[in-house]
């Protein structure tokens, strides 16, 4: 089997079509490094929400998730891209999406902390709310490398839901995100190991870096953390994936030692 799981990262721009492109060179990165199961980041397929709705209602947009993850017989989960929200709100769902090496699109968690936070960059205010609705659902999802948490980006700072995941059986949590080069430098990595210590899960975290329009620039800054919160694999600023052989005896060794959630 492979037994690698991988964080890719990548710099998506407006058009689908040109960030596939990108996207499918990292994922064959990744799979050349023994990857069986890779975590893209949030609104991988675009940054640009004038493309949201058609990403959200064009069947492509899954089959292009589906297609990757039969051709390299991998399980493939992006971030978040927009869906269709439920009933009759007509705001997308930043949702992510989680298919496995048959192409089968297995569960699908829709982002319930929505980023609406005055940053003092370049962008200066961000109000997700104004395009997407949230979710409701916490969703775990089971793979042969263990129960998978999911979570989106500003989900980070929300700890009672990683304690829910925790809860819920989560051996590993998914953040992919497009956290801002500003908040990133300041709050990512103390953020991402706080949550892997808390929960005593593995933390993939796969981040979108450098600039996506005139104003929009991301902190990158990929990893993988270990239960007792070391980062195992790290990027930095640029465009890549990072991949790691995570052993889960070294999670359960540290719930034992330390007890913290009664399972
Ligand atoms: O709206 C889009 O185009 C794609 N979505 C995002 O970039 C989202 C919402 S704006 N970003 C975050 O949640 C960043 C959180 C963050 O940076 C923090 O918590 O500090």
């Amino acid at each position: 089997m492979k037994q690698q799981l991988a964080v890719v990262q990548c710099t998506s721009l407006s058009l689908p079509d040109e960030n596939k492109v990108q996207l499918d060179h990292l994922i064959s990165q990744a799979v050349r490094q023994g990857a069986g199961l890779i975590l893209l980041p949030e609104m991988c397929l675009s940054m640009d929400s004038r493309q949201y709705q058609n990403l959200a209602n064009d069947p492509a947009t899954i089959e292009w998730l589906a297609d990757q993850a039969t051709r390299h017989g991998v399980w493939l989960i992006a971030g978040a891209v927009p869906q269709p929200s439920p009933g009759n709100d007509t705001r997308v769902r930043s949702a992510q999406l989680v298919v496995n090496p048959e192409g089968e699109l297995v569960a699908r968690y829709d982002k319930i902390h929505l980023f609406d936070v005055d940053v003092n960059d370049s962008q200066g205010s961000y109000r997700e709310s104004d395009t997407f609705s949230p979710g409701s659902d916490l969703v775990t999802v089971d793979t042969p490398f263990g129960r998978l948490g999911l979570s989106i980006c500003f989900d980070l700072r929300f700890p009672e839901q990683f304690q829910a995941l925790r809860e819920k059986g989560a051996d590993i949590i998914l953040v992919p995100a497009a956290f801002t080069h500003t908040t990133g430098k300041a709050h990512w990595e103390v953020l991402l190991r706080a949550r892997a210590i808390e929960t005593q899960c593995f933390v993939l975290a796969a981040n979108q870096c450098g600039w996506h329009d005139k104003k929009r620039q991301t902190w990158g800054h990929s990893m993988i953390i270990s239960p007792w919160g070391e980062p195992l694999a790290k990027l930095e600023d640029e465009p890549g994936v990072a991949v790691f052989d995570i052993d889960l005896t070294e999670l359960k060794q540290i719930r034992e030692r330390m007890p913290l959630i009664r399972s």
